[in-house]
């Protein structure tokens, strides 16, 4: 495994004995897991910028502003509604959780690693995108990436284990 995600197994034993099925064992079983994340973060309301790919000018109510203001939205970083160029201007890996859900739907993710990295390129861009630490949109992805940390270390920390232990018990025959 290249990158080292978080919760690196503590190299603690797992006794994977017997059938592979058991979630402890089973080196696929995150797919499951990180389907379930993705069901969870998407029931999130705080979810809801990251679903498609950023374009404020189908959705006003996401344009940043200073302070409340009742008059018309100003986006955070443009008076005109250019504010997706903008976007592509700064953010050079586009990318949001509709991505995600087809690549790991269509099988495309080799370990929970890689579905890791793509998740925290979301949250990465919009850290770059904010010019204001406490804009709506920014808070928003700061509570999602508490959650997707909280809930992806064990499901890494449980796939490092299964294939530790994979390893073991497969004697090379050199
Ligand atoms: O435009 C969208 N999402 C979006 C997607 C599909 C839509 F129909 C409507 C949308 F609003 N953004 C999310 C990413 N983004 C930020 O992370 C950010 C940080 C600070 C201020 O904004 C920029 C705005």
């Amino acid at each position: 495994l290249d990158s080292d995600g978080p919760g690196t197994s503590s190299g603690r034993r797992v006794k994977c004995r017997g059938r592979r099925q058991s979630l402890k064992c089973n080196p696929d079983a995150w797919k499951k897991q990180c389907k379930e994340l993705l069901s969870l973060i998407y029931e999130r309301e705080d979810s809801e910028p990251f679903r498609q790919p950023a374009d404020l000018l189908s959705y006003p109510g996401y344009q940043e502003q200073e302070g409340e203001s009742s008059e018309s939205v100003v986006p955070e970083r443009q008076q005109d509604s250019s504010l997706s160029e903008d976007y592509q201007d700064v953010i050079d890996t586009p990318v949001d959780f509709s991505t995600v859900k087809e690549t790991l739907e269509a099988g495309n993710y080799g370990s929970p690693l890689e579905f890791y990295k793509d998740v925290r390129q979301i949250f990465n861009n919009s850290k770059a995108y904010t010019s204001n630490k406490k804009s709506r949109i920014y808070s928003m992805m700061l509570r999602l990436s508490a959650l997707f940390e909280s809930r992806i270390k064990n499901i890494i920390s449980e796939y490092k284990s299964a294939i530790q232990s994979q390893k073991r018990r497969r004697p090379r025959y050199r």
